[in-house]
Parts: C-alpha cells; sequence; structure tokens
C-alpha cells in the first residue's frame, strides 16, 4: 500500500481545484484516486434534473460487514466574490504565516482532506482492512440548490443496498476555536423566488400601464412584517433575508413589466416546506388583494431541519475533541444549513469540522495545525467507533 497522502496535501489539490457549483473542475477525482489507492470501492455518479445542470458525486466504500461510519462532505464551493481583494490567489491554496488561504479551505475541502487523511491512515495500519465499513458520500452539489447532490446520492445508494449506522459530517462547526462546537441539527432552507407582473409603458402615461414596483414593495413588507415563529425548543427562530431585488429596468421613462424578488428562509422544526409554504402564501394573498398580480416560486430542496439526540456516538465524537484539544464541545443546532438534513433520513448524523470564521469570506483560510488536529480527532473517532 502506497504511504497515505497528508491532510495538508490532499486539502490544497482539492483547493486547486476551482469548483464552484456545479463545477467540479477535477476535486471528486483527487478524493477518488486518493480512496481507490487505499482499497475503497469509489463509484462517481452523475445526477439530473430538468432546469439545473448536471452533478456529479462520489460514494466510496471499503468492507461489507457493520458497523458502517460514513464520512459525509462536499467538494464544491462558493464563488470568489471580488477576486482582487484576496491576499492570494483564492484557487491557488497557498500556506502563509501558518494559514491555508483558499476557497474552500474551511468550507469544505479542508474538513474533506482531514477525513481522507484519517481513513486512509487508518486503514494503512490496520493492513488495508477495518473491522467493518468505512464509507464516503462525497457531493459537488450542497452549495447550489443541492437537489443533485446528497439526496439523490441517498437514494441512489439506497437502491443499492447500502446501509449505513453513523455519519460524520466535515462541516466548519467551530465558531472560531477548533474543538469548541459539534453541530447537532440544522435549521431547514427554503429558496423564494416571487414576481409581481405588472405592463410596461410611458412613465408619463402610468394610466396607460401598470407599475409592478409598488406591488413588490408591499409584498415583500408583508413577508416580513410579522416574525415566522420565536425559536422551537432545540432551534433558534426561522428567520425570512431577501438576498436580491431585480427590476432591470435600464430606461428612466419606461415602468417595467414585472419586478422580481428573491429570498432564503432558514426554518426550525415548528415548520414544513409545505407548512412555511401556505404561510408565506397566506400572507402574499392577503397583502396583495384583488390589486397585485405576482407568481411565488418555492424552490425548497426537501429540507426540513434535523435534530440529532445525543447518543453514546455524539460522546465518542465529544471524547476525540475533548482528548486532542482539551475544549469540551458545545453541542449546537446554530448557523448555516446542511446534509444533514437529508442524512439524518438514513442514519444519526452529527457535524464536526474546522474553524468556520472566514467561510464564504475573501481570503478564506484555515490553520494549518488546524487541520493537523482534526485529522488526529477524526483518526481518534475512528479508533473508538472501531474497538
Ligand atoms: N443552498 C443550499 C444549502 C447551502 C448550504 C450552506 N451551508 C453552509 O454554508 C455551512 C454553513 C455553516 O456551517 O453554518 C448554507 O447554509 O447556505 C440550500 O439552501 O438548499
Ligand atoms: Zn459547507
Ligand atoms: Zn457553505
Amino acid at each position: 500500500m502506497p504511504t497515505p497522502p497528508s491532510a495538508l496535501s490532499l486539502a490544497q489539490a482539492l483547493i486547486r481545484c476551482p469548483s464552484v457549483t456545479p463545477e467540479d473542475a477535477g476535486a471528486l477525482g483527487v478524493v477518488a484516486q486518493a480512496l481507490e489507492a487505499a482499497g475503497f470501492s469509489v463509484e462517481r455518479p452523475v445526477f439530473s434534473e430538468a432546469g439545473h445542470p448536471d452533478t456529479p458525486n462520489l460514494y466510496a466504500r471499503l468492507g461489507r460487514s457493520g458497523p458502517c461510519l460514513v464520512f459525509a462532505g462536499h467538494t464544491d464551493v462558493v464563488p470568489v466574490g471580488d477576486a482582487v481583494s484576496w491576499r492570494h490567489d483564492p484557487f491557488g491554496a497557498v500556506v502563509s504565516d501558518g494559514m491555508l488561504y483558499g476557497r474552500g479551505a474551511a468550507d469544505m475541502k479542508g474538513g474533506v482532506a482531514c477525513m481522507l487523511a484519517a481513513a486512509l491512515a487508518f486503514v494503512e495500519h490496520r493492513g488495508g482492512t477495518v473491522p467493518g465499513s468505512i464509507a464516503f458520500l462525497i457531493t459537488g452539489d450542497e452549495e447550489g440548490p443541492a437537489v443533485n447532490g446528497t439526496v439523490k446520492l441517498l437514494a441512489w445508494a439506497r437502491e443499492r443496498g447500502e446501509r449505513f449506522d453513523h455519519c460524520l459530517l466535515g462541516e466548519p462547526t467551530n465558531p472560531a476555536r477548533l474543538g469548541e462546537m459539534i453541530k447537532i441539527g440544522r435549521r431547514g432552507s427554503l429558496t423564494g423566488k416571487l414576481t409581481v407582473l405588472g405592463r410596461q409603458g410611458h412613465v408619463a402615461y402610468p394610466h396607460k400601464a401598470e407599475n409592478p414596483i409598488p406591488g413588490l414593495l408591499r409584498l415583500t413588507t408583508a413577508l416580513i412584517a410579522e416574525p415566522l415563529d420565536g425559536g422551537s425548543a432545540h432551534f433558534d427562530a426561522s428567520n425570512l433575508e431577501f438576498t436580491t431585488i431585480d427590476v432591470g429596468n435600464t430606461a428612466t421613462n419606461v415602468i417595467p413589466a414585472t419586478a422580481r424578488a428573491t429570498f432564503n428562509i432558514r426554518f426550525n422544526d415548528d415548520w414544513t416546506s409545505d407548512s412555511l409554504g401556505a404561510e408565506l402564501r397566506r400572507r402574499l394573498e392577503k397583502a396583495a388583494g384583488n390589486s397585485v398580480r405576482y407568481l411565488l416560486d418555492l424552490q425548497p430542496s426537501n429540507s426540513p431541519a434535523f435534530f440529532t439526540r445525543p447518543d453514546s456516538f455524539v460522546g465518542l465524537v465529544s471524547d476525540a475533541i475533548r482528548a486532542e484539544t482539551g475544549l469540551d464541545p458545545v453541542l449546537s443546532t446554530t448557523g448555516g444549513t446542511s446534509d444533514a438534513r437529508f442524512i439524518k433520513d438514513v442514519c444519526p448524523v452529527i457535524e464536526f469540522g474546522l474553524v468556520g470564521e472566514t467561510m464564504h469570506q475573501v481570503d478564506e483560510c484555515v490553520a494549518v495545525a488546524d487541520i493537523e488536529r482534526l485529522t488526529a480527532i477524526y483518526g481518534r473517532v475512528l479508533d473508538a467507533y472501531f474497538s
């Protein structure tokens, strides 16, 4: 068996692939090559859905018996934003002053690299075998709409009779220090596109046109006039944020035909996608009355909130973190969402990864020392899980 690559070298190889969703740019090839070299069987299904680009995914497994511990994650990344503001090339994977820079360093190519390095070292140490099974569920569609990613990969695996006992997802769960936070739940995500319909015309003859902009303002105001809820037993309050308002009108003397707004809601377990959709439609109907014509397109990506009750697996991961960092991780459901909302339907899932302070930002970076320590934590998890 070849000597397993280090987590840092894997993280650098991954960051050098500009895999902004839905591009793969070779990222899953890096994962496949590392796992195949260690004897994992690797498959790379590509999933399709009308209206969305095809997206590649990866499933790998070593061993057929139970228990099966799954590592999950994604290799797609969010766009770099203002590229000239970066201190280092966002796809250069530069190490400077002990920090690894690049898009995905924290979210979550760094985490994927640590899982790979830990699993490969574990397998090498045991002469190429596992007392049970280790699997990897890695997608190229997490940061995007997430319709051709983990949700389909799980269905694909289920059809092939694959069974999993526990899953560790490597999203960047720590706000500032490695070891301070495990995520045991996430809110769901619902994206909405609202279009108000009008009739184009001359600004000086408004009676011959219908301006959609006041209607859009009325509807957007109605959507956020009342809080959705006050939080639930395990989750923060649900929250709606507008992400863009577009009219796209370049003329100063033309009333536009349509006006659009996009919003995203992070919702807790007081709601399902359906009940939340019904509440949004109720608010819009009331505000629109007979005078505003609109369309609402909801893109739920099938994602209710998830919550995993603290159990022995949470205890095992907490012990590994404590042994490596000296910190007692808080069990949290805060922050963004993750593919654990899909994985929770097939096995208990929790999340622990790198420090997420710079995720989605310019100059995304993680400490090289944290990459080494996270690899050691995952190694301890493997040792304890299969002991
Ligand atoms: N756009 C997708 C979900 C995208 C998932 C993304 N997650 C993270 O960035 C991790 C954040 C964290 O660790 O707090 C997100 O939350 O936007 C969808 O909405 O379906
Ligand atoms: Zn992520
Ligand atoms: Zn992200």
